[in-house]
């Protein structure tokens, strides 16, 4: 199988400093990949190189199979598509609008169709009219997610989705996520919430300073030694009725 994103030994430089260091990721169609961190790990940098919005030192980075460095911007927005971690929007355009921009591909009636079917299972159809200036900061994030739903795209990368979100929106949020791999989506997501991420992840990959320094199932990602060298966190992830659960306090030695 194709994979729909694979980052193969990237270097990325800001300036002198290397800020992700020899990272390599492969998603395949259908997976949930977390990739989680602590501020300033590197985990925005490591989509925007996998996506070719940033430039890359050494390394490849493809999707579905294709070098982002040969692909036009058209050519990406069709392979994958993209929530960033700021929620700007400039205009003041009613949600259904700004949903339908992740279909702007398709006629304007469909378009229209796909964003308030995208804007219902975010669960904000009651203010498809809305201007987004006019929305609460967590309803704006629905809309950009519904944005992201409408783009369809066989990759669906996504910077703190669950940022601003309440708790039931949350879960929804990542319910969604797993819809999306369900049709067949590669699904690539960053979270800060670790029980969370634990949760609704196929798999997860840490980012400490610029390094993926382990991957895996969410259990064998986030051992106790991980979450204290990289977290600084003392504790474990704990099976719960809720599912996984982070039980953890900050690490003091
Ligand atoms: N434009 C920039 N110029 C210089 N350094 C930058 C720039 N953008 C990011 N960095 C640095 O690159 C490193 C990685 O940043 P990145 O945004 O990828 O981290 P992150 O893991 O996504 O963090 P967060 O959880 O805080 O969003 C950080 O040390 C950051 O300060």
């Amino acid at each position: 199988m194709t994979a729909a994103l694979s980052l193969h030994d990237a270097t990325v430089r800001r300036g002198e400093t290397p800020v992700l260091r020899g990272a390599s990721l492969t998603v395949q169609p259908g997976q949930v990949v977390g990739v989680v961190g602590p501020n300033g790990a590197g985990k925005t940098t490591l989509l925007r190189a996998a996506l070719g919005l940033a430039k890359l030192d050494s390394g490849r980075a493809e999707l579905g199979g294709r070098d982002v460095a040969g692909l036009d911007e058209a050519t990406r927005a069709a392979l994958a598509g993209y929530l960033p971690q700021e929620r700007r929007v400039g205009w003041n355009l009613p949600a259904w609008r700004i949903a339908s921009l992740g279909a702007a591909l398709k006629s304007p009636a469909l378009a229209q169709a796909v964003a308030m079917d995208a804007l219902g299972r975010v669960g904000l159809a009651g203010l498809a009219e809305r201007g987004v200036l006019d929305l609460s900061g967590g309803e704006r994030a629905r809309v950009l997610l519904a944005r992201l739903l409408a783009t369809a795209a066989p990759l669906l990368v996504a910077d703190e989705p669950a940022a601003g979100l309440d708790p039931d929106a949350q879960l929804l949020s990542l319910e969604l996520f797993g819809e999306e791999a369900a049709r067949g989506a590669a699904v690539v997501l960053t979270l800060h919430d670790l029980g969370l991420a634990a949760r609704a992840c196929d798999r997860l990959v840490v980012v400490g300073s610029g390094r993926v320094v382990s991957e895996g199932a969410p259990r064998d990602a986030l051992t106790p030694t991980v979450l204290r060298e990289v977290f600084g966190l003392e504790g474990a992830l704990e099976e719960t009725s809720a599912g996984l659960t982070l039980a953890a306090r900050r690490y003091r030695p």
